[in-house]
């Protein structure tokens, strides 16, 4: 388990990853130094006075602008940094790839705009590609922001207590338990009693049938994943006969 999550990125648009450094979970943990972010700029290695970035990239052009960054970053973090490469030919992003990611203490990711960065330089620079999801975005930027912001729940210390007893059910593979906040009756309808009734076991068990039953209606193939304990097996199998659609 890392203590903190350093990372390069190497972006046209540094400034986007406001939104991550800014706010919330992950701000805090800037602000903790458990999150650690450095930017590389494309532009900043261009040789024209114009600072182009999106001319046809060969002949020194863009396209040799990314290795040029990567080893940049590399000279900051360390020549053996894992360099992650966003895109949505890479493989699906899923809990258990983000854990992989966050166990490497530094990490370079790519941001790549217009039609993508030289496939000599995924070759020879790129140790992963990874894709958020199978649409196609106008950059990495956000793509890396998710990753980023993932990996950094990972860090002991960035959730308090609460949040991370929360990320116990996408850890074990299960889609999360429905959550209430007050008023007791909202719309006419209550907050399952027993969640009020103080028992903290009945809670948890309530919490993680609640998880099964969803994972079973919602997301059936992440069970064939899963391993479950005799005592999920039971409160699933209860969960279906009580069902009804
Ligand atoms: C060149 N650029 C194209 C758009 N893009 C994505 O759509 C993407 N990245 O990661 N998962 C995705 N989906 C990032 C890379």
């Amino acid at each position: 388990m890392i203590n903190k999550c350093q990372v390069g990125v190497i972006t046209l648009f540094p400034e986007m990853f406001s939104a991550i450094t800014d706010y919330g979970v992950s701000g805090r943990a800037v602000r903790d130094g458990l999150l650690e972010l450095q930017f590389w700029n494309p532009r900043d290695f261009t040789e024209d006075k114009h600072r182009s970035v999106d001319d046809r990239p060969y002949g020194g052009g863009p396209g040799m602008l990314i290795p040029a960054a990567i080893a940049a970053a590399k000279q900051a973090l360390g020549a053996d940094t894992t360099v992650v490469y966003l895109s949505p030919q890479g493989q699906k992003l899923v809990h258990q790839g983000v854990q992989q990611l966050a166990n490497h203490e530094r990490l370079i990711l790519i941001a790549g705009r217009y039609e993508g960065i030289d496939e000599r330089v995924i070759k020879q620079h790129v140790d992963v590609e990874v894709s958020i999801g199978d649409y196609v975005l106008s950059g990495g930027e956000l793509p890396a922001m998710v990753l980023i912001d993932a990996m950094a729940r990972l860090v002991p210390g960035v959730l308090g207590h609460q949040d991370s007893a929360n990320e116990d059910s996408f850890a074990s593979g299960l889609l999360d338990c429905p959550h209430y906040t007050r008023p007791e009756v909202l719309d006419g309808e209550q907050v399952p009693a027993v969640l009020l009734s103080g028992n903290h076991d009945n809670i948890r068990r309530w919490r993680l049938q609640q998880s099964l039953g969803r994972t079973w209606l919602r997301r059936p193939e992440l069970l064939n994943d899963l391993a479950l304990t005799v005592e999920q097996e039971a409160l699933l199998s209860e969960f279906k006969s009580q069902y009804q659609a």
